[in-house]
């Protein structure tokens, strides 16, 4: 990790992952919200602190798939459950995923949040993850689920053999299903080879994935899942059929025949196709072995694309969100710096708003909303090819928003 400072702006850039790990943040308890929501008696309760392991989601997907969007969806449905969320993220952005999770209407219902920063749970913050884990089993008798949502570069790989090979953990929390969420329209910038994956891209895509030793992100993501969450079908078709998506789930097949494949809008898909789904019986055992197998020999550059990089800018002064608009407007559609941003992300500490702006940039897609009161910093990420990486100019034009700045 690189980091500068100056006296008024701070940044940081990702250029490499960092070795040093440090332990999970704030690990916060609320003791009111989500109480009311459990449904379970005493006695179930007993049943479930004494015997039964509390099971955990991992959930995956590529950069702006809609990770997200599926714990926002879980946790502002009525399930009765008590869900702890451990949230994963390359950078020191700790802060802009949850709020991104609790955009909409009120607080997301969440019995303990976990914040793991500064690196990717699958390599360099594995061991937080074991230590956030079992600080929650600790307190099991007030939790029913865990999810953990992952980077979009996560290699579910480790995290599997983390969750259902650890035997220190295995008695006390489960692995219940690895979900990854995929974009039906998705575009990718590889190395110097920008694809355009929509379903037919995709297959490419993917079918380079598989051809290389490298076992990049996207490839693993699919492989690993148990449930694939084929999202934004909007995007290619009003009602979510056709063959286009057809012939994009028989390639996913053609991956992991075993995964089930749900097509959604915005992540609503039916919970119980995607909670308590016991995927890691005994009659996966070798389906599991045998990836794990194939993982085993990577390293961890290996486990990740390259050729994206994460800058993220944090500002304390208030900007001006049409001065912000207009800058992202120029990097992103203008091409001004000559930049192929494929993520941004950020909220935003607006000038005389006390409300908090979140935005979101996924290919190409601007959404910016306003969710809730008061924030002091403003975060971004960016994620982009390395070969047109500038930061100084990125950092630079930033300045310009700034209220009150020429
Ligand atoms: N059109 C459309 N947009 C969607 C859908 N699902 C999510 N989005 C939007 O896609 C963007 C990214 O969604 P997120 O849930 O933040 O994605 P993510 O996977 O958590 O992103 P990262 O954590 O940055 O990898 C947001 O602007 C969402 O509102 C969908 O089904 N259709």
């Amino acid at each position: 990790m690189w980091k500068c400072g100056c006296e008024t702006l701070e940044w940081s850039v990702t250029m490499e992952y960092d070795d040093d790990e440090e332990a999970p943040l704030a690990v916060e308890i609320n003791d009111t919200v989500g109480r009311n929501q459990s449904q379970t008696s005493d006695d179930q309760r007993r049943k479930v602190v004494e015997g039964s392991p509390v099971g955990v989601t991992v959930i995956t997907g590529y950069l702006g798939a809609g990770k997200s969007t599926l714990v926002n969806y879980i946790l502002h449905t009525e399930h009765g459950k008590r869900i702890a969320v451990i949230l994963n993220e390359f950078g020191e952005e700790i802060g802009v995923e949850r709020a991104m999770i609790n955009e909409g209407e009120g607080n997301a219902l969440v019995e303990e949040w976990v914040e793991l920063a500064n690196g990717c749970v699958c390599c360099t913050v594995k061991h937080s993850l074991v230590q956030a884990l079992e600080q929650l089993v600790q307190r099991k008798e007030r939790l029913d689920h865990i999810l953990l949502e992952t980077t979009g570069l996560a290699n579910p790989a480790p995290l599997a053999s983390v969750l259902w090979l650890d035997d220190q953990l295995e008695s006390e929390v489960k692995l219940d299903s690895i979900i990854t969420v995929s974009i039906t329209l998705m575009l990718m910038y590889y190395c110097k080879c920008k694809v355009v994956a929509d379903a037919k891209n995709l297959r490419y895509q993917l079918q380079r994935h598989q051809d290389s030793s490298s076992f990049p992100e996207a490839f693993s993501q699919i492989a690993f899942a148990d449930v694939i969450i084929l999202n934004k079908v909007d995007l290619v078709s009003p009602d979510g059929s056709g063959s286009v998506i057809d012939e994009l789930e028989e390639e996913i097949h053609n991956i992991n025949s075993l995964a089930n494949i749900i097509r959604s809008v915005r992540c609503q898909v039916d919970l119980s196709k995607i909670l308590n789904c016991g995927a890691y019986d005994a009659s996966k055992a070798n389906h599991l072995d045998a990836l794990l197998e194939e993982n085993n020999s990577l390293t961890t550059k290996d486990l990740h694309d390259s050729a994206v990089r994460t800058l993220c800018i944090c500002e304390p002064r208030p900007v001006s969100l049409d001065k912000v608009r207009l800058w992202l407007e120029e990097i992103l559609w203008d091409k001004k710096y000559n930049m192929e941003v494929y993520r941004c992300k950020g909220v935003l500490n607006i000038l005389d708003s006390d409300q908090l702006h979140t935005l979101q940039i996924t290919d190409g897609i601007y959404d910016d909303c306003v969710v809730c009161s008061r924030i002091s910093v403003v975060l971004f990420r960016v994620s982009w090819p390395c070969q047109s990486l500038n930061e100084e100019i990125l950092l630079d034009s930033f300045r310009t928003c700034i209220a009150g700045a020429c």
